[in-house]
């Protein structure tokens, strides 16, 4: 197979949501056929395009364009609201903070966004700039809306209570990545990835894309294949803690974003700069305090169970400070440490460790 070639599954998210606007067999059997095709491409590659995902281009557009203008800010008016594990893992996600294996680090920039209305959590805004967080927080709702019901579809196609994710996401502790790689030289991807090999650590990422190309998924045999962006399409894919509620069964999918396919300039040749890329991430995580463990559904003697429970916070909280600063600063998360009641400061309780920004 030309893996270049190979493309992922396209889901069309209009039809599993047509019942719920016109009530005929008719759609509802589309609608339960589009729902087991989600299923299948998540169990066999673990990303698909969703088309008619609901969520109106400007909610995207105005995200790229404040981007655009943020990243283009100078290093220290950035720094001032930069991200940290005392920061609740929201702001400027410097270039200094990457990822990537011990060697090779990410050639990225980004900008974190969790649920503004949480206050143990809070955000930070740059400065006299109201759109920005109005537009930020609109795309997280659209996104956490559409999240839900691909969760539901997920659910019942295993036999269980379409609303069994609901209770265990509702606390919204996502968050979401506006990612900037800045322009670069060709050669530079000899040692540097703009975003090395990984997987998403929570349930569901959608992922909206500029028209730059780069991102590869790897499929189930190893290699991987580019996933350019479709217009109109989010990327959806599956992260660990969904994939551990599968019991494997979903495929938490390793991707990476390389070198972009030659373009060539009006002279025929490759230019040796790229141009900068954006994207926007936002990351699906159960509640920080949801207990996550493989179904008893998906867990068959072909199948055995594979994982024991393990809080969301603790699975996410240690996967940033590894990514924020390659792992020299493990946080530890103390089991105890769950949503309570008038805990208004789990940004810094959570977790307790040595800042790794001062590392
Ligand atoms: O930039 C992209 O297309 C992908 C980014 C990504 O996978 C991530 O930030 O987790
Ligand atoms: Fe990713």
């Amino acid at each position: 197979m030309n893996t270049r070639d190979a493309s992922l599954p396209v889901i069309d998210y209009y039809k599993i949501i047509a019942p719920s606007i016109i009530d005929s067999p008719e759609a509802h059997q589309e609608s339960e056929k589009e729902k087991h095709r989600l299923f299948e491409a998540f169990i066999h590659v673990g990303f698909v395009y969703l088309a008619n995902h609901s969520i109106p281009d400007f909610a995207y557009k105005n995200l790229f364009a404040h981007a655009k203008r943020f990243f283009a800010l100078p290093e220290d008016e950035k720094a001032k609201i930069e991200t940290g594990e005392k920061k609740a893992f929201h702001g400027w996600f410097a270039p200094h903070r990457t990822s990537g294996d011990k060697t090779n680090s990410d050639q990225k920039e980004a900008f974190d966004v969790g649920d503004d209305n949480d206050p143990t959590r809070p955000n930070q805004w740059p400065e006299n700039w109201p759109e920005f967080r109005d537009d930020m927080n609109y795309f997280f709702e659209k996104c956490h809306q559409v999240h839900l019901v691909l969760l539901r579809a997920l659910a019942q196609q295993v036999g269980i209570d379409e609303d069994f994710f609901e209770p265990h996401v509702n606390a919204k502790d996502h968050f979401f990545r506006v990612l900037y790689y800045p322009e670069t030289t060709r050669s530079s991807f000899k040692n540097r990835l703009r975003a090395g090999a990984h997987t998403d650590y929570g349930t569901l990422t959608l992922l909206f894309n500029d028209n730059s190309g780069g991102l590869q998924v790897r499929h189930a045999d190893g290699q991987y294949i580019d996933a350019p962006p479709i217009p109109g399409c989010a990327i959806i894919n599956v992260g660990d803690l969904l994939a551990r509620w599968f019991n494997d069964i979903l495929r938490s999918t390793e991707h990476r974003v390389i070198e972009p396919a030659s373009k060539l300039d009006e002279n025929g040749n490759i230019p040796e700069m790229l141009p900068a890329r954006y994207a926007i991430a936002w990351f699906g995580h159960p509640n920080r305090d949801a207990l996550v463990e493989p179904l008893e559904q998906c867990c068959t003697p072909e199948n055995p169970k594979k994982y024991g429970p393990v809080y969301a916070g603790k699975h996410v909280v240690e996967r940033l400070a590894f990514l924020h600063k390659m792992g020299k600063n493990t946080a530890t998360w103390d089991d105890s440490m769950q949503r309570k009641e008038g805990n208004l400061h789990a940004a810094e309780s959570l977790p307790q460790l040595v800042d790794a920004t001062a590392g």
